[in-house]
């Protein structure tokens, strides 16, 4: 289906703890990612970013309500089929680019190929590694490239098996605002020229300005959904939620 969402949620609940400890870290969110979107996820600390992300990559299951990427529901699977469909229907990117030190980008690159035992197809792996823009620094190992560098092979890493959605948490995080924004525009380009889908974890209005449109969550809760998400409009809407 053309329109079909790339994540849907519906009714989402995720609680940690119990009695006096209880948090209800997402309180009923129902939320529909598009495919071939690039969606931030904003809000103030302790609202339920990371949660979100957690329960839509399957990383973690949900206390109640149901999610969804693409038709398959998340919590109708066992999980070796969540792991299977992590590896093969999902990307990961982390602040701390995660790379395995001993191996050489291009390798880092392939290895969620290398561990599924698949081929890589030969067109999209080109366009992935074009899209890197390391060159021959392909063949060095992270200790010998810079953050922005590493935080590049990282993505490539997340976009190597042609997922459907990549789920990237504050993937700026550590990187200076420079390299940060080539980093975003990286994202925005697989987006764009790569056709992928990208939900971010994000603080900073001036990421969410690269996104299509900026998810504000507040206590677990869907507050807004802002569409073409100018670093100005998300500042003033992150203000007004801090002074409630
Ligand atoms: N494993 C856990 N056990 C108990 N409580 C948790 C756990 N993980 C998160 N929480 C709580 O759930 C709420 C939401 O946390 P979450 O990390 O999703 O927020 P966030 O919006 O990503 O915050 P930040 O911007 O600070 O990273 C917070 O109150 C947090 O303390």
């Amino acid at each position: 289906m053309e329109n079909e969402a790339a994540v849907r949620m519906v009714g989402a609940r995720k609680v940690y703890g119990s009695g006096e400890t209880e948090v209800k870290a997402l309180d009923g969110v129902d939320l529909s990612i598009g495919r071939g979107r690039f969606t931030a996820v904003m809000g103030p600390s302790g609202a339920g970013k990371s949660t979100l992300m957690h329960c839509a990559a399957g990383l973690d299951p949900l206390s109640g309500g149901q999610v969804f990427v693409g038709k398959v529901e998340l919590g109708e699977l066992t999980e070796r089929q969540l792991t299977v469909l992590r590896r093969e229907r999902l990307g990961f990117v982390f602040q701390a680019f995660n790379l395995l030190p001993t191996l050489p980008a291009i390798d880092n690159i392939v290895l969620p190929l290398t561990l599924g035992g698949r081929r890589p197809d030969p067109g999209w792996l080109t366009a992935v590694v074009d899209a890197v823009g390391l060159g021959d620094r392909l063949r060095h190992r992270p200790s010998e490239l810079s953050g922005g560098q590493q935080q590049r092979v990282a993505i490539a890493r997340a976009l190597v098996t042609r997922p459907e959605v990549v789920f990237a948490d504050e993937p700026t995080g550590a990187l200076d605002s420079r390299t940060g924004e080539e980093i975003l525009a990286f994202l925005r380009e697989a987006v764009t020229e790569l056709g992928r889908t990208v939900v971010m974890v994000t603080h900073e209005p001036t990421a969410a300005a690269y996104a299509d449109e900026a998810v504000f969550l507040v206590d677990g809760r869907v507050d807004d959904v802002m569409a073409g998400p100018a670093a100005d409009k998300v500042l003033d809407r992150m203000k007004a939620l801090g002074e409630r």
